[in-house]
């Protein structure tokens, strides 16, 4: 990349009119865990004075994606770090979600901004009338001038369904909103070539695809008990984002103005690749299959070149507990994923129909068995 496309990769940030910022729990609590008020000021501060009234006269639109429930419900519950068990995880994040958007509205309300709370599960985002309905909440908010505030389902996510970390929804609603930027705030100021901690350690300001990753020590969460996925979760969300078109900056959540307004702090992800249909990039980083379908290498071959439904005739087994609707790995002879989609029919229905063609399946069973077993617009290739 050149002097210039690595200004441009800058200019893009300035550019930006609709931005997901992301901070994380240990940007907004205190050593002790608690919900810190004045970080959350600090944040709110910044994000009005550098992006929703912007002083040039071109207010940006901000989605703002927050970690904190959990690190919010503790000292309540008389905790004093994060729980391992996952009903205790809930029961402190039902608890925290409710104080930490309590901030938020107060904190946006000093610059006359209101907030909107939208809570998203992996489920939810995946199935096509939820994703919709997600689309369009966030839409409706950003055009009503409210600022929409989104955390992970916690308190009804169960651990297969679950995100777990908030990096990489992020980049998900990044792309579903079709954001222009992705910022990511956290407690260290940029990606560093090994831990940050360790002296000799090398800021990393530009990240222009995989071979900068190249011997970069990624690791894990740094202040135990606050933070859960470390730089691995931000460098895969930014991983998502940028290969769907969208730039990302990682700086320290008190560099956030700084970063909103172009000065080159933290880390630049550049763009790798471009945008493409918003659902299918939930459907392959979201979802965990519920189970298998077996191609035949002609229909391997008719889904990933030729881009066409998946019909039982090229089918040759099928594994897991699935209903209709649920998500799907197609696997090609060998065993090896493909692609993944949202299958049409429930697991018990399938095996009957293997091999066979749909016109077939039509005259024996009637016409609602001509149906596609994975529709192309449901299909994300892998
Ligand atoms: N190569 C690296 N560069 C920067 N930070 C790193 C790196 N490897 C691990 N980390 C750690 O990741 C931590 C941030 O992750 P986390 O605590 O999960 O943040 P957040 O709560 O903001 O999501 C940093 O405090 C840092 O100690
Ligand atoms: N949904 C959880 C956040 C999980 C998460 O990603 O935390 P973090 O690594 O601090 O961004 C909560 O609100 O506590």
């Amino acid at each position: 990349m050149s002097d210039d496309e690595l200004a441009a990769g800058r200019a893009a940030v300035i550019a930006a009119r609709r931005i997901v910022v992301k901070v994380g729990s240990s940007s907004l609590t205190t050593a002790s865990g608690g919900l810190d008020g004045s970080r959350v000021d600090a944040l709110v501060d910044a994000l009005h004075e550098s992006a929703l009234a912007r002083p040039a006269g071109d207010p940006a639109e901000v989605v703002l994606v927050s970690s904190g429930a959990i690190a919010a419900g503790l000292a309540p519950l008389g905790l004093t770090k994060r729980p391992r068990e996952l009903a205790l995880q809930q029961a402190a994040a039902s608890v925290g979600q409710g104080l930490l958007i309590a901030r938020y509205t107060q904190s946006f309300a000093r610059h006359g901004h209101g907030v909107g709370q939208v809570l998203l599960t992996a489920d939810d985002v995946t199935r096509r009338s939820h994703y919709r309905n997600a689309l369009q909440t966030l839409s409706r908010l950003l055009e009503l001038g409210f600022v929409p505030i989104v955390n992970e389902n916690d308190t009804v996510a169960t651990q297969e369904i679950r995100f777990g970390d908030n990096d990489r929804l992020a980049a998900l609603v990044a792309h579903l909103v079709n954001a222009d930027l992705l910022v990511l705030l956290s407690d260290v100021d940029a990606l560093y070539d090994g831990d940050p901690r360790k002296p000799g350690s090398v800021l990393i300001s530009d990240v222009r695809g995989p071979q900068d990753l190249a011997g970069v020590a990624i690791g894990s969460a740094g202040r135990a008990g606050v933070g859960t996925g470390g730089m691995v979760t931000k460098v895969e969300a930014a991983r998502i984002a940028t290969e769907a078109g969208i730039p990302v900056v990682l700086t320290r959540a008190a560099y956030a103005a700084r970063a909103l307004r172009g000065d080159p702090v933290g880390t630049l992800f550049h763009r790798t690749g471009k945008r493409s249909a918003a659902r299918l990039l939930w459907l392959a980083h979201a979802t965990a299959p519920r189970g298998e379908l077996k191609l035949d290498a002609g229909a391997v071959d008719a889904v990933v070149r030729r881009r066409l439904s998946l019909l039982p005739a090229g089918i040759t087994a099928v594994s897991g507990t699935f209903v209709a609707g649920d998500p799907v790995d197609l696997v090609d002879p060998s065993g090896r994923p493909v692609a993944r989609g949202l299958v049409n029919y429930d697991a018990a229905e399938l095996p009957s129909l293997l091999g066979r063609s749909t016109r077939d399946l039509a005259v024996d069973l009637g016409p609602q068995y001509e149906r596609e077993v994975v529709h192309r617009d449901d299909l994300a290739l892998l």
